[in-house]
């Protein structure tokens, strides 16, 4: 029941009536606790409550509701409803550019300065870096793994990126993230922006650009990580992905780590876009 409304198949009025009418079904067997805590937006701080305005013990399930309780518990939800409608759902946003860009180190300002934010994190097939940790900056993972990951379809989307390692988005905790109504952001590259799109079209895809070209090239190079060799590929695939921009909803030009943070972020929050371009 809950990947029903996680996925937005059900809606939370609908599984209360199935419970409510079949009290021995699945739904009629969940607590009222696990219900409210699927509805987006409900956590277990406002569950406590919302249960007691509702006058209906932690225990209860719903199949086992007297009909006072019916009542209140469904006018909630019904209201709850109607004032969600219209308003824009929680939002997964995806950012991708080209290589240098600054796409992690506007994903690291963002998560270092939007708690309320959630940074999907990776799986790679790459080593760490230096001071990457473990859970927060990937999880770093070997060739079997990475495989095992694909085959029980754990990944949302998945790509070989600069043609060297494989990287991932794990799919769970965004499907929970989005059920408990919080926006995701995922910092990946073009294939995989693309393949979220195929799976989720109602994700928000933003293209980081540098200021300039030459910009770009002053980043990839001052950021000393490749060999000559591996900047000029990289430099020629950068001009294939600036070239796919248009694919994009939201263009956003990173001049400042903050500003470019800032206006991600904005596209996060209900009240949409502050100086980001609509494609
Ligand atoms: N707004 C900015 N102004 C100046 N330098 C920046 C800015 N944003 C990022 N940089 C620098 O540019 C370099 C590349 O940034 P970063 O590694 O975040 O790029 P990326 O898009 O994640 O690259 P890749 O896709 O290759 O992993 C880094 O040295 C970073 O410090
Ligand atoms: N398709 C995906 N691309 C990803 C993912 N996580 C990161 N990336 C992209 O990989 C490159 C290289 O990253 P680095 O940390 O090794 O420098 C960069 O462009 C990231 O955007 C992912 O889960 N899927």
């Amino acid at each position: 029941m809950k990947n029903a409304i996680a996925a937005g198949e059900a809606t939370a009025l609908s599984v209360l009536d199935d419970g409510l009418d079949h009290p021995d079904g699945v739904a009629g067997r969940m607590r009222v606790t696990d219900f409210l805590l699927s509805v987006p937006a409900i956590g277990r701080t406002k569950l406590t409550r919302i249960l007691e305005d509702l006058g209906i013990s932690p225990a209860k399930r719903i199949g086992g509701l007297g009909h006072n309780q019916r009542v209140r518990l469904r006018s909630f939800i019904i209201e709850r409803e109607a004032r969600n409608r219209g308003r824009r759902k929680s939002r997964l946003v995806v950012l991708a550019g080209p290589t240098a860009v600054g796409k992690g180190t506007v994903a690291t300002y963002i998560r270092e300065n939007y708690p309320d934010v959630l940074l999907s994190v990776s799986a790679t097939t790459r080593r760490p870096r230096p001071g990457e940790v473990e859970g927060v900056n990937y999880f770093f993972v070997d060739d079997a793994e990475f495989d095992r990951l694909v085959d029980a379809n754990e990944l949302l989307e998945y790509a070989t990126v600069h043609n060297a390692y494989r990287y991932g988005t794990p799919r769970k905790p965004i499907d929970e993230a989005l059920r408990r109504g919080h926006s995701v952001l995922l910092e990946i590259d073009i294939q995989g922006a693309r393949q979220v799109r195929q799976v989720m079209p109602e994700a928000t895809l933003v293209f980081l650009l540098p200021p300039t070209w030459d910009e770009l090239v002053r980043r990839l190079v001052g950021r000393g990580t490749e060999d000559e060799e591996e900047r000029e590929r990289r430099l020629r695939t950068a001009k294939l992905e600036l070239a796919a921009q248009n694919e994009f909803d939201y263009r956003v030009v990173n001049g400042s780590v903050a500003e470019a943070a800032r206006e991600v972020v904005d596209l996060m929050q209900t009240r949409g876009p502050s100086d980001a371009v609509p494609v």
